[in-house]
């Protein structure tokens, strides 16, 4: 079964006006929806992965390069993709091209043996894999960003109440609140909140690299006992090194173990006791598996991050959490915030108690919604790129997008 072409059509959707330690999420997230065809039988696998302009253009370099090679042979389509990529691409950005690829052949692959993906990758050892309310400091509103109904969160109570809205809807055991907005005490103010509003459920908090080590020993030692792990604290494996040696709870990151060459060099260090994976940016659902076996040997825990997605990626992390059994923290997902205006026919994905349900149909066991894509797409080709001024406003600029190649 060989691929006949793959389609590569850039969306953008709404995001709500989050905060992190760089600013505030931009009104559209830009992300790439991409359909592998085959030669035989006229199957379409889907696969999702960034829509920004340098990703776009990846994927149009590697396009002629897979065309009449096996959608079974994941390892000559990986050696391809490298091949056609040539040099100067960023090892993270080779392996992001791959695995929205590899995406795409699983599911084929899927829909031709009449399986889901997750029984390819070794079979489900859970009908269901869990997910964490992944909480964010929230503006009520901003220029250029559609109206949400979730309202403002920027100090503990308003925290609360957003943990509130995603457990009463999604039903989330743990709970991940995104900091490095506010000084730090008024995080810990946060965390504490929590704790007390929902005991029971495991807290963790997620500064993305903004605090320093005194910071982050500071900010362990206020929480000792309260989180489940504390991720990414401060920049550096000696950094995280350092705050580990004093910390209560296990130091997690997606920021400091990034490939498998940077895991012996943190490990050694004493730098992390969990990995949190990502088949984006690990290089698919075949190798971040490959990293589940070495967090197992080396005994470090595993859990998933996330980025701004839809429901492909959904269900491929799904799949993969499902077949990886070391994989027993809830993973990570930005779901609830863009699920609005999600690409693939509503059903299959759902939360029940905080877990999504393992798709049993074949494949990955989403369907695209053509209207929808169709309607992202316009959103893509008429709003450019949204990107914030000298002023913190965001603004609508052009400079990367090329209304000549609307859909390649
Ligand atoms: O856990 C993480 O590092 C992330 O989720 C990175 C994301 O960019 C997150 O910070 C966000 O969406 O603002």
């Amino acid at each position: 079964m060989r691929i006949r072409d793959l389609e590569i059509t850039p969306i953008a959707f709404a995001d709500p006006p989050l905060l992190n330690s760089w600013g505030v999420h931009e009104p559209l997230a830009l992300r790439c929806v991409l359909q592998l065809h085959t030669e035989e039988e006229g199957l379409v696998g889907l696969g999702e992965c960034p829509g920004d302009r340098p990703a776009l253009d990846r994927l149009r370099a590697v396009r002629s390069a897979i065309r009449g090679l096996s959608v079974y042979a994941t390892s000559r389509i990986e050696r391809a993709v490298q091949e056609a990529l040539g040099e100067g691409i960023r090892p993270i950005d080779r392996r992001s091209t791959f695995s929205a690829i590899e995406v795409a052949c699983l599911d084929v692959q899927g829909k031709l043996a009449g399986q889901p993906v997750s029984e390819l990758l070794g079979g489900a050892v859970r009908d269901a894999v869990p997910y964490s309310a992944y909480l964010f400091y929230k503006w009520a509103g901003h220029p250029g960003q559609q109206p949400d109904d979730w309202g403002a969160a920027l100090d503990p109570a308003g925290i609360v109440e957003q943990a509130r809205q995603l457990i009463d809807r999604y039903g989330f055991a743990s709970i991940k609140l995104k900091g490095g907005v506010f000084p730090p005490d008024e995080e810990i103010a946060a965390i504490h909140a929590l704790r007390e509003a929902f005991p029971g459920h495991p807290l963790r908090i997620d500064p993305n690299t903004a605090w320093t080590v005194p910071t982050s020993a500071s900010v362990a030692a206020a929480l000792d006992g309260v989180l489940e792990y504390l991720e990414d604290p401060v920049a550096g494996v000696a950094e995280m090194a350092e705050v580990a040696r004093g910390a209560g709870m296990p130091l997690a990151t997606n920021m400091c173990v990034v490939s498998f060459d940077t895991i012996a060099p943190a490990v050694s260090a004493g730098a992390v006791q969990v990995v949190l994976s990502d088949h984006h940016y690990w290089g698919g659902l075949a190798r971040t598996r490959q990293l589940g076996a070495v967090c197992e040997t080396l005994g470090l825990g595993l859990s998933m991050h996330s980025n701004s997605h839809l429901g492909i990626s959904l269900a491929a992390m799904t799949h993969l959490a499902a077949a990886t059994p070391n994989l027993t923290y809830a993973c990570d997902t930005h779901y609830p915030w863009n699920a609005a205006d999600d690409v693939v026919v509503p059903g299959v994905l759902r939360f029940e108690n905080g877990s999504v349900p393992v798709p049993t149909g074949p494949g990955l066991g989403v369907t695209l919604d053509h209207d929808v894509l169709d309607r992202l797409h316009r959103q893509y080709a008429d709003s450019g790129r949204q990107v914030r001024d000298d002023t913190g406003y965001l603004r609508t600029v052009q400079p990367d997008f090329d209304p000549r190649l609307p859909r390649w």
